[in-house]
């Protein structure tokens, strides 16, 4: 996103679709049907693909979540990854790894609790927009006392498909306790298992948005997918 300072990116996005764009989720067919000379090249691709439709469909912002690329890759396609997001406004995020975030000039960082502190983080990288991963109230609290810009709250519903470690379903439930906790300090997106059916429920319990990966990553028609979503999700609120 081309804004001026870290608040101006965090006000200026649309918070209700977040796309995590896990090369891990795409199915064969699509990556057998895209560009490439090597499987890697065919599967970022892929993803590039399918980043443009959840753009043009509404998505505001894009992580980038491959647990299985090197850095190199990473750097490579976050680039790649942050000039698509600028051409439509939308904030691009690094999963886990802020010297990648760095290197490639992405908007922001997203990081959980096998990753760097957030604290940490925002001493190491002042600009950057940092969000965190939060399971319960007294968490979440602590997490934005430590300088998180935003935060991903889940497992909502059954997520073990795309997160093997993931916790098990919370409920929506724990949206509304952490929006207690840290009433409307940040943005929270709702993660986890949330789809089409779901996501008016994780708007209606006090998130911005959802956070999703197979809802849009492993759709028939990505576009559409996010168009769905956006809809679900309702009016965007104050934070
Ligand atoms: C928006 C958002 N919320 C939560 C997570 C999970 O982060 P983490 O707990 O570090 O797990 P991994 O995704 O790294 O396996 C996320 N990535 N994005
Ligand atoms: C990356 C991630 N983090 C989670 C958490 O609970 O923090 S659940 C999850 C996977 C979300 O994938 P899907 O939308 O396909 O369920
Ligand atoms: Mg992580």
């Amino acid at each position: 996103m081309k804004a001026t300072s870290r608040r101006d990116k965090i006000e200026r996005t649309d918070w209700r679709v977040y796309l995590i764009a896990d090369p891990s989720a795409l199915s064969a067919e699509r990556v057998g049907a895209a560009a490439g000379q090597t499987d890697k090249d065919r599967r970022f691709s892929a993803i590039l693909d399918v980043v443009r439709a959840a753009l043009r469909g509404g998505a505001g912002v894009v992580q980038l979540r491959d647990k299985s690329a090197t850095s190199r890759e990473l750097v490579e396609y976050g680039r790649a990854l942050q000039d698509v997001c600028d051409g439509f406004g939308a904030l691009f995020v690094v999963n886990d790894r802020i010297d990648v975030a760095l290197a490639c000039g992405a908007d922001g960082v997203h990081l959980g609790p096998k990753d760097i502190e957030v604290s940490e983080a925002r001493r190491i990288a002042p600009r950057l927009v940092i969000g965190a991963s939060s399971g319960d109230a007294e968490g979440a609290r602590a997490l934005v006392e430590g300088g998180a810009d935003y935060l991903g709250v889940g497992a909502v519903y059954e997520a073990r498909a795309s997160k093997a470690d993931a916790s098990a379903p919370r409920g929506p439930g724990v949206l509304a306790e952490v929006r207690g906790a840290i009433g409307e300090s940040v943005p929270m997106v709702g993660i986890g298992g949330v789809n089409v059916q779901n996501a008016a429920q994780v708007a209606a319990h006090g998130a911005s948005g959802v956070a999703v990966i197979r809802e849009i990553v492993a759709a028939d028609e990505p576009e559409l997918a996010a168009r769905g979503l956006l809809q679900a999700v309702g009016p965007a609120r104050e934070i």
